[in-house]
């Protein structure tokens, strides 16, 4: 039995796995990390702490010394050349970020076809492996919260009381908004929208191919999404969980 934690910028997603499944999933701020574990170590015998981060050192160092004292194995990933499979297309490899790294890998476990992976997280990536495991690359672009504070921060009169600022199932790229509310949310959509067609664009283009690869979507801002880009994707809530799952000592 390992527990696996997955450390984003925003949040640390954790959960307890048994073979290839997952359960007792829980998404904390970063503070109640390590009461989180504690409560799973304390809950569960003979554990493993599976751990991958994006976020600053302290937070590994204070798990490391949590399992020292606890006498749990404690292992961090870290971003690899190639692992299982699964070929990185960064030249300095260290540099993809651990997330979508192991995003990729817990997508190939699913499907062995050419497949794009989008997180909707504090930042939003876009990544392409082909049908060989070999990623080809991919995006960087701010998430929702982080485009939406950007826009707040920078605006007088933009943000407002009340007002709704997420997008949501409601196409609002289709039509143009006439309130501010609806201007803001139909723009992040819009952005989402052109992020999606122009990753399955560039996909085609890089591969040589007509055939859409298959697109997996992931991320705390994923349900955000509007219908029709979560009806053409494959929503998999905890695919950097499932990836972290492939390094499993047990
Ligand atoms: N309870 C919550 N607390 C904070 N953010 C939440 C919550 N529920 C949903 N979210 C949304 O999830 C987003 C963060 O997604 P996620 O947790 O996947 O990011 P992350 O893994 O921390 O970030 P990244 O991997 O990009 O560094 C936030 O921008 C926010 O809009
Ligand atoms: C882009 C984020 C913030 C997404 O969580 C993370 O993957 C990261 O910090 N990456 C390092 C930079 C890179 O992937 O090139
Ligand atoms: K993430």
């Amino acid at each position: 039995m390992s527990i696996l934690i997955d450390v984003g910028n925003t949040r640390a997603k954790v959960c307890v796995s048994v073979g290839r499944e997952l359960f007792a999933h829980k998404a904390v701020c970063h503070k109640d990390l390590i009461d989180t574990v504690n409560d799973l170590v304390s809950h569960h015998n003979e554990t493993e702490l599976l751990m991958a981060s994006v976020a600053a050192a302290p937070l590994s160092d204070e798990l490391l010394s949590f399992s020292e004292s606890k006498g749990i194995k404690y292992q961090e990933v870290k971003t690899p050349p190639h692992a299982f499979g699964l070929i990185n297309a960064y030249r300095q490899y260290g540099n993809l970020g651990v997330d979508r790294w192991l995003a990729m890998l817990g997508a190939r476990v699913e499907c062995r076809a050419p497949l794009i992976v989008i997180d909707v997280g504090t930042a939003i990536t876009v990544d392409l492996v082909d049908e060989f495991g070999q990623h080809k690359g991919g995006w960087i672009t701010p998430g929702l919260k982080t485009m939406r504070e950007a826009l707040f921060g920078n605006t007088q009169k933009v943000a407002g009381p009340g007002q709704s600022n997420t997008p949501g199932s409601d196409d609002l790229s289709a039509r143009f908004g006439i309130t501010t509310a609806d201007c803001v949310s139909g723009g992040l959509q819009a952005v989402l929208i052109g992020v999606f067609q122009q990753a399955k664009d560039t996909a085609r283009r890089t591969l040589k191919t007509n055939t859409a690869p298959k697109l997996f979507v992931t991320g705390g801002d994923a349900t955000k999404l509007p219908d029709c880009l979560l009806s053409e994707s494959e929503y998999r809530p905890d695919l950097v969980l499932q990836g972290l799952n492939s390094y499993r000592s047990e």
